[in-house]
């Protein structure tokens, strides 16, 4: 099932919560919505439900408008964050609930039902669990068998709200891989919110950045990791440094250092800003002909596949901290310490004309 989106708005009072929305999404993809508390995620993906309503603009599905169609013909199952199952049922009827409480006609038989949950139970791998009630059951179990209520009505679209939100990170891990195995075996568009980056990069084909009820970037994980397309969307996905700067005619000014940018050629004295990953922070002992920036070792972090350092570079009279990643092979060799004085100079970094938008740089 496809699902298009079209100038979609959506004011609570005088506050806009969604401004002109606009999203195509394939058949059988796995989208995410990622954004901050607040951006409107929630909303779209009600709107999408068929749980609230737009002001103007439309929804699409498979090409037919179903602005108007009721939450039920439109074939959608729902996973959220704190959509309890029902206390008073077992395991077994909480699945079957969505296949029980269809009209008489399109009722399927206690047998069919039967089959079909215990189906449902299997893919879920709990079906060890069908005579149990909901509090006999762990947060990811519970969060497992919301799904399997989910699929049982076999919906042709799987909306999840923050469907991990609160189980700790391990469970929260092992539910991703999951996720993403059973949306590829069910064939379904699935589209799901959340506001933590790593789970939207490893988990969707694509990933809808929002802000402030308006789209970011669309782009697969690594388009928007890769090639952020907004300050904004760099300093929301994954850590970053900030630098300030000018740029003239071909190249940047960052601190002390010169870059040749080619790409802002016919920029003249433009006042900047420069992001840099940690990963693109090259460090070295000593300067080797280019220019570097001098900076101060003041904590080193080597837990993982890479080292993570802290730098603090004096930038005239404000000092600065500078995050870099480096393997584990490169700080053996540099036989890094505390408090030494190294260089450093960034590999690539994206300059964005200064609107004085930086808000969540670390
Ligand atoms: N029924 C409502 N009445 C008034 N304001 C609302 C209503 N629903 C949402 N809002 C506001 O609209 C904005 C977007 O809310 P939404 O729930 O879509 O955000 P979100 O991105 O999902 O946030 P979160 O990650 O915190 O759930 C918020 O500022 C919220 O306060």
């Amino acid at each position: 099932m496809s699902i298009e989106v079209h100038n979609l708005s959506r004011q609570f009072g005088s506050f806009t919560a969604l401004h002109n929305i606009n999203l195509q999404i394939n058949p059988g993809e796995l989208l995410a919505l990622l954004g901050p508390s607040g951006s409107g995620k929630t909303t779209l993906l009600r709107i999408i439900a068929g749980l609230e309503t737009a002001d103007s603009g439309r929804v699409l599905f498979n090409q037919q408008d179903s602005t108007t169609k009721h939450v039920r013909e439109r074939h959608v199952g729902f996973v959220f964050q704190h959509y309890a199952l029902f206390r008073h049922m077992t395991i077994f009827e909480n699945v079957a609930f969505g296949l029980r409480v269809r009209p008489k006609k399109e009722r399927p038989s206690n047998q069919e039902i039967k089959r079909r949950v215990t189906e449902l139970l299997q893919l879920v791998q709990l079906d060890w669990l069908a005579d149990r009630y909901p509090h006999q059951l762990s947060g990811g179990q519970r969060q497992r068998i919301a799904l399997a209520r989910a699929l049982a009505v076999e919906p042709s679209v799987l909306l999840l709200d923050e469907p991990f939100g609160a189980l700790d990170a391990k469970v929260r891990k092992e539910l991703r891989a999951w996720l993403r195995k059973l949306h590829d075996d069910m064939h379904m568009t699935s589209i799901f919110v959340t506001h933590d980056q790593d789970e939207a990069l490893e988990v969707a084909d694509r990933i809808v950045v929002m802000n402030r009820g308006q789209i970011e970037q669309i782009g697969t994980p690594n388009e928007v990791y890769e090639k952020p397309a907004s300050p904004f969307v760099y300093e929301f996905l994954g850590q970053v440094n900030l630098f300030h700067g000018r740029i003239h005619h071909g190249q940047a000014w960052i601190s002390d250092l010169k870059i040749d940018v080619p790409e802002h050629a016919t920029t003249e004295d433009l006042d900047a800003i420069a992001y840099v990953r940690p990963h693109d922070i090259e460090v070295n002992r000593t300067v080797s002909g280019e220019p570097a920036l001098s900076a101060r070792i003041i904590h080193i972090l080597a837990i993982g596949p890479a080292v993570r350092l802290e730098l603090e570079h004096a930038d005239k009279l404000t000092k600065n901290t500078i995050y870099a990643a480096i393997s584990k092979e490169r700080f053996h060799e540099l036989q890094l310490v505390k408090g030494e004085q190294v260089f450093i100079k960034p590999r690539h970094l994206a300059l964005f004309p200064n609107h004085g938008q930086e808000q969540l740089a670390h």
